[in-house]
């Protein structure tokens, strides 16, 4: 007998009244639902009532001390054998203002979410047009049912008694679309092996299922209120796992569209890098060479410094097969200039100088500022009769030419001491220091001269 109502008798027809073999307790308590609402309830190929709910009521038999049995059938047949009083409970379904008028409900057991599915050849229209064109499959008086016809008062519905006949024509491509509960759709997308068929397409709520008797059958209600409370959580979040652990159905065109992004992503990624890179390197690179330049040059002519004009001369010194010819010159009287004039003009003086002998130095020649107003030009082109000629052509050009400042031209003149060597063993400090006595010799025989000699 059933505790409630005394409800349990033989099915009259292929619908099921279960009792739950493994409960072997006094009373009985008759629950309704779908035959065909997997995974929630369902009736497996031997008969037997399987799903979540199935599996929570169970549980609290076995925790209440109760015998339960399930009376599963099609969805608005379920939903007439509690307001009927054919069935005590209604297992778990969505509250509705509707239902509620002949059903009261208890607490929540799950979370459901309507969702549109669509074959593939539709993805790319509007939903709107979906709506408004697509004849779209339901279960009738499903909770699905009652919310489109609520929302989307144009659709056009083609109405199923559950939800494996409303799958069934949708996988044999009776119908193009469906509204179902997006885990019960999956469930079964996913166990007849055909994930790719239909994709989601439009969210449409998110509601939580709840058991529910029927309108004013308070005690009940508050039984199943205060059993489902004893059912410790662990054993809920098993059942949960059990049943809603199935595959997503992801479209299939979803994967390589992840895929082709995300390496579009990475190679643009590697391109803007190597773009920055590149930028970088080159502003690195032009930076380097200014700083190489600006380390070796003197900053007031453009020639080179001493430290560069000596590490040169050794290099040269060390490697060469030929005759070297250094030159050393002093500017004569160069106090005097600034004095009349300024440093300001002495600077344009020194500048003056510099570029009147740059254009008679070959490619090859060396020129540095190696002091105040002291310069030093090395070159290993020539023999000795072009050294001694070439150094008098620079000396004797600076007396010639006009050298220009802001107070118009002035005179210059310079004392040149020049050393001529074809010698290999000979340190680059002898010949500075040979090149220096000569100057200082030119200085000496009146300045505006030249000394030189081979050694
Ligand atoms: N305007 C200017 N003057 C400089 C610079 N470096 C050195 N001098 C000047 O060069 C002059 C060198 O003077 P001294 O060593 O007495 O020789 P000098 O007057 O050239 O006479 P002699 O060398 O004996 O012919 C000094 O007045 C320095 O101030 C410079 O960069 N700019």
């Amino acid at each position: 007998m059933s505790l409630f109502l005394g409800l349990i008798s033989k099915p009259a027809s292929a619908d099921a009244i279960i009792p739950d073999q493994d409960i072997h307790h006094a009373a009985t308590l008759v629950v309704a639902n779908s035959k065909a609402w997997k995974p929630f309830s369902y009736i497996d190929k031997s008969g037997e009532p399987k799903g979540l709910l199935v599996d929570l009521w169970k549980e609290f038999g076995r925790v209440n001390n109760i015998n339960v049995a399930f009376k599963l059938t099609d969805w608005n047949k379920s939903l007439e054998l509690v307001r009927q009083g054919k069935a005590d409970v209604h297992a778990g379904l969505l509250w509705s203002s509707e239902r509620a008028q002949f059903l009261d409900f208890g607490n929540k057991l799950a979370n459901l979410d309507g969702q549109l599915f669509l074959e593939k050849k539709l993805l790319s229209q509007s939903i709107d047009d979906i709506f408004n064109n697509e004849p779209l499959g339901v279960v009738k008086g499903s909770y699905e049912d009652s919310f489109i016809r609520h929302e989307f008062p144009q659709a056009t519905l083609i109405v199923f008694d559950n939800n494996q006949e409303m799958l069934d024509a949708a996988l044999s491509h009776k119908i193009n679309g469906f509204i179902a509960d997006f885990q019960i759709a999956n469930f079964y997308l996913f166990t007849a092996n055909e994930q790719g068929a239909f994709s989601p397409a439009k969210h449409l709520y998110t509601e939580s299922m709840r058991p529910a008797v029927a309108k004013g059958n308070y005690a009940l209600l508050s039984y199943v209120k205060e059993g489902f409370s004893k059912l410790d959580k662990d054993t809920l979040n098993r059942i949960q796992r059990k049943w809603l652990h199935v595959e997503t159905v992801y479209p299939s065109y979803l994967l390589p569209i992840v895929i082709s992004t995300a390496v579009i992503i990475i190679v643009l990624y590697i391109v803007q890098l190597k773009v920055t890179v590149a930028k970088r390197t080159k502003a690195l690179n032009l930076a380097n060479q200014e700083l190489k330049l600006l380390a070796a040059q003197d900053p007031l002519t453009g020639i080179s410094n001493r430290r560069f004009f000596t590490a040169a001369l050794e290099s040269q010194n060390r490697s060469r097969e030929t005759g070297m010819t250094l030159m050393l010159f002093d500017i004569d009287k160069f106090k005097s200039v600034n004095d009349s004039y300024g440093h300001h003009i002495g600077d344009q003086a020194l500048q003056a100088i510099v570029n009147v002998i740059r254009p008679r130095l070959c490619e090859k020649a060396v020129f540095g500022r190696i002091g105040g107003e002291e310069f030093s030009i090395f070159l290993t082109s020539l023999n000795k009769s072009q050294a001694f000629e070439f150094a008098n052509l620079i000396q004797s050009c600076v007396e010639k030419s006009p050298i220009k400042t802001d107070i118009g031209e002035i005179n210059i003149t310079i004392s040149l001491g020049a050393i001529y060597t074809e010698r290999q063993d000979i340190s680059c400090t002898d010949l500075m220091t040979q090149a220096d006595l000569l100057m200082y010799r030119a200085k000496n025989q009146g300045r505006n001269c030249s000394e030189y000699k081979e050694v």
